[in-house]
């Protein structure tokens, strides 16, 4: 990685960070400074959209509802499935927490961050200790896409909306199934919003 000049702010993007047992340790040892962002969704559509987007890549896959369940007769969620394991953010934040205080995490509402974007990097910004440059006048909703763009993309004069990928549709599941999922992470959700001090409501 190039050196960081004064006035420059190195950043880097890696989903799998967040939930890989090595990542803490091994970023704390590059630097103990290292401001953390993870962006967190409600842990049920954010495993509908893991497998919608393995889905769209092996449409052979098993239905989610199988993969769900160890067995699903007794219920019981298999929560070694990547799509499950990756919800439990109070699990995963237990681990960073080992080598990084709070006040240098940040977690952005994937929900608030659609409803209301400059918000969230309004939050962004003031965690990164920078001017608010990024305001509403810089996003328009995009009725088509469904979602949130910007108005005048990085370099250009035309608006730019994330890509084909972001923003799928996904499958209808068993709302059974749904609920199940619902009851397993409600435990996982509180304790993430108490470490977090922040009420993401994803618990109905
Ligand atoms: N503005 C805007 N436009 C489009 N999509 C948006 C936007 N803001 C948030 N999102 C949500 O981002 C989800 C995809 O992000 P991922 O983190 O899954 O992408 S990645 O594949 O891990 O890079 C994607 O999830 P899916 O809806 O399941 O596709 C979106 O809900």
């Amino acid at each position: 990685m190039p050196k960081t000049l004064e006035g420059q702010i190195t950043m880097e993007k890696t989903p799998s960070y967040f939930v890989t047992r090595e990542a803490p340790a091994r970023i704390a040892a590059m630097s103990r400074d290292t401001k953390l962002i993870v962006v967190v969704r409600d842990p049920v559509t954010r495993a509908i959209s893991d497998y919608t987007q393995t889905l769209s890549k092996k449409p052979d896959i098993p239905s989610f509802e199988s993969l769900t369940f160890k067995n699903r007769t007794t219920g019981l969620i298999d929560t070694s499935w990547s799509a499950v394991q990756i919800g439990i953010y109070a699990k995963h934040l237990d681990n960073w927490l080992q080598y990084f205080p709070m006040e240098q995490i940040l977690f952005v509402s994937g929900e608030r961050l659609i409803s209301d974007p400059a918000g969230e990097l309004g939050r962004v910004q003031d965690f990164l200790g920078l001017k608010r440059i990024i305001t509403d006048k810089h996003f328009y909703f995009n009725q088509t896409k469904g979602f949130p763009c910007l108005k005048k993309a990085e370099g250009s004069s035309k608006p730019h909306c994330l890509g084909k990928t972001k923003g799928r549709t996904h499958p209808n599941i068993d709302p059974e199934v749904v609920q199940r999922l619902r009851d397993f992470y409600r435990p996982f959700n509180m304790k993430f919003y108490q470490m977090t001090e922040r009420f993401f409501g994803w618990d109905d």
